[in-house]
Parts: C-alpha cells; sequence; structure tokens
C-alpha cells in the first residue's frame, strides 16, 4: 500500500496583493512520480519554493512522515530529505563537473537508508556524464548541465526530489534520456514530484497528475480523468491540449 510522505494542507503564499497559493491541500505518495502543470504564475514554483524552505507559507502546514516542517529552513528540509533542481540549472561554473557533483556529496545528509550511488562517480555514471567528469561545468551544453542538476540534487541523499521544469530547453533526444533517468527513482527509493508546462513530457512521466490554476487546485488524479476534465480543457483552452 502507498502512503503519503509529503502532505500539504492548506497551503496559501501571499505577495503583498497577489495571491501566489490560495490553500492548496496536496498529498505526495511514496514510490510515485506526481506531475503538477499549470498556465503561467498559476503557482507551481511557488508551491516548491515554500515546500523547500525558500519562503515562508502566509498559511497552511507541510507534513512530512507526518511531522510538521512548516516554515523551516532551506538546509534544515534538505536535511530530512527533500531535495531539488532548479529552473536554471546551478553549479560552480569554473569547477570540473566531477567537483562540482564531490562539493554536493559532501553535504549529503546522514541517513541509515541504502543508497545505491555511494561516490561522485557512480552518481555522474548514472546520469551519463562519465565522460564529461573533467570539463568545467561551465562549458556543458545546457542539457548535459540539467543532467548534472539531477546529480547534484541526487547527491544530497532525498528520499523526495521536486524537479522544476526538467525538461524545458532540452531537445526530443535529451527529454528522452531524462524520462528514463526520472523513472528509475521509484525503484531507488526515491519519489517525484515535477513541475513542468510540457504534457507531453507530463504523459510519459507520470501516472497521476495535479493541475493548479490562479493558486488553487483544480484538479487531481489519474493522468488520463485529468487531461479529459472540462475544468482543465478549459484551462488550457486553446493551449498545449
Ligand atoms: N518572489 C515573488 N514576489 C512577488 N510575486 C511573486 C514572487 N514569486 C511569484 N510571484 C507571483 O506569484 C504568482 C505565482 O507565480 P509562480 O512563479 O509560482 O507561478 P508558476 O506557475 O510557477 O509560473 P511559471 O509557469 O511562469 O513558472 C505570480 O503572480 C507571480 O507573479
Amino acid at each position: 500500500m502507498m502512503s503519503a510522505i509529503l502532505q500539504i494542507e492548506g497551503l496559501r503564499k501571499q505577495f503583498g496583493g497577489v495571491t501566489a497559493l490560495a490553500g492548496v491541500d496536496l498529498a505526495i505518495q511514496e514510490g510515485e512520480i506526481l506531475g503538477v502543470v499549470g498556465p503561467n504564475g498559476s503557482g507551481k514554483t511557488t508551491l516548491f519554493n515554500v515546500v523547500t524552505g525558500v519562503h515562508k507559507p502566509s498559511g497552511g502546514r507541510v507534513l512530512w512522515h507526518g511531522r510538521d516542517i512548516t516554515g523551516l529552513a532551506a538546509h534544515q528540509i534538505s536535511g530530512v530529505g527533500i531535495g531539488h533542481t532548479f529552473q536554471q540549472a546551478m553549479a560552480f561554473p569554473g569547477l570540473p563537473v566531477i567537483e562540482n557533483v564531490r562539493i554536493a556529496c559532501e553535504h549529503a545528509r546522514r541517513s541509515s537508508r541504502a543508497y545505491p550511488w555511494t561516490t561522485p562517480e557512480a552518481l555522474l555514471r548514472f546520469v551519463g556524464l562519465s565522460d564529461l567528469a573533467g570539463e568545467r561545468a561551465g562549458v556543458l551544453p545546457f542539457g548535459n548541465l540539467r543532467l548534472l542538476g539531477i546529480a547534484l540534487a541526487l547527491a544530497t541523499r532525498p528520499s523526495l526530489i521536486l524537479l522544476d521544469e526538467p525538461a524545458a530547453g532540452l531537445n526530443d533526444k535529451e527529454t528522452l534520456a531524462l524520462v528514463g533517468l526520472v523513472k528509475q527513482l521509484p525503484e531507488h527509493g526515491i519519489s517525484v514530484c515535477v513541475i513542468d508546462h510540457d504534457m507531453k513530457l507530463m504523459q510519459m512521466l507520470c501516472r497521476r497528475l495535479v493541475v493548479l490554476d490562479f493558486g488553487s487546485k483544480i484538479a487531481d488524479g489519474p493522468i488520463r480523468d485529468v487531461l479529459n476534465d472540462p475544468k482543465v480543457l478549459e484551462v488550457y483552452l486553446g493551449g498545449v491540449l
């Protein structure tokens, strides 16, 4: 049976007069790949930023295995086992790829759980960047930089990873490689929540899909049902569906 690892209850975030999250309820189950979509400005990134401790919520709660982690600092959130990648790939551009991963590994949380990638080399092998280990991160093409971003996030030993538009800017071949990689994560005990605009990507990755619109959740269920939901069709009318 699946059980919720992350439970979000009535989450609100106000930026001055802008309501970015208007009271969102959301559960992420152990072992799943959950997709979150929504039009520009619907609150997807804010949701991640609040969960990962970048922003403090204006209201509501975030529970991790039942424990209240609302408003903890980013390093504490990372410490409980919630990792994430950024829309802009982040790395030390002047350092070799392998050094970037090594530095991230040094910040890995202590965890009693067996972890499949015990060295920086193993992480690079997993994301397919072994051949580029000695290159400076700053010279990597965009697609490879995204893969490095995933290696850096995995280095912290998360049991949930939040991916923010992981396929933005990737070509079809790179996207397929990314999908292949992400789909393996649950087998390694890592649940996934991915936000993106790209419905094709979501269809490849997820069984369950959540749709945000103006900071509210308007659909949540098996992807096929959600994509046929009249409320969702209305939001995307003439758009990507
Ligand atoms: N730091 C901030 N300060 C002020 N307003 C913000 C901030 N971050 C987000 N917002 C506002 O909150 C709302 C939700 O933005 P958010 O970036 O979460 O949406 P999104 O769904 O991720 O959009 P996109 O798909 O364009 O990335 C928008 O109206 C945005 O302008």
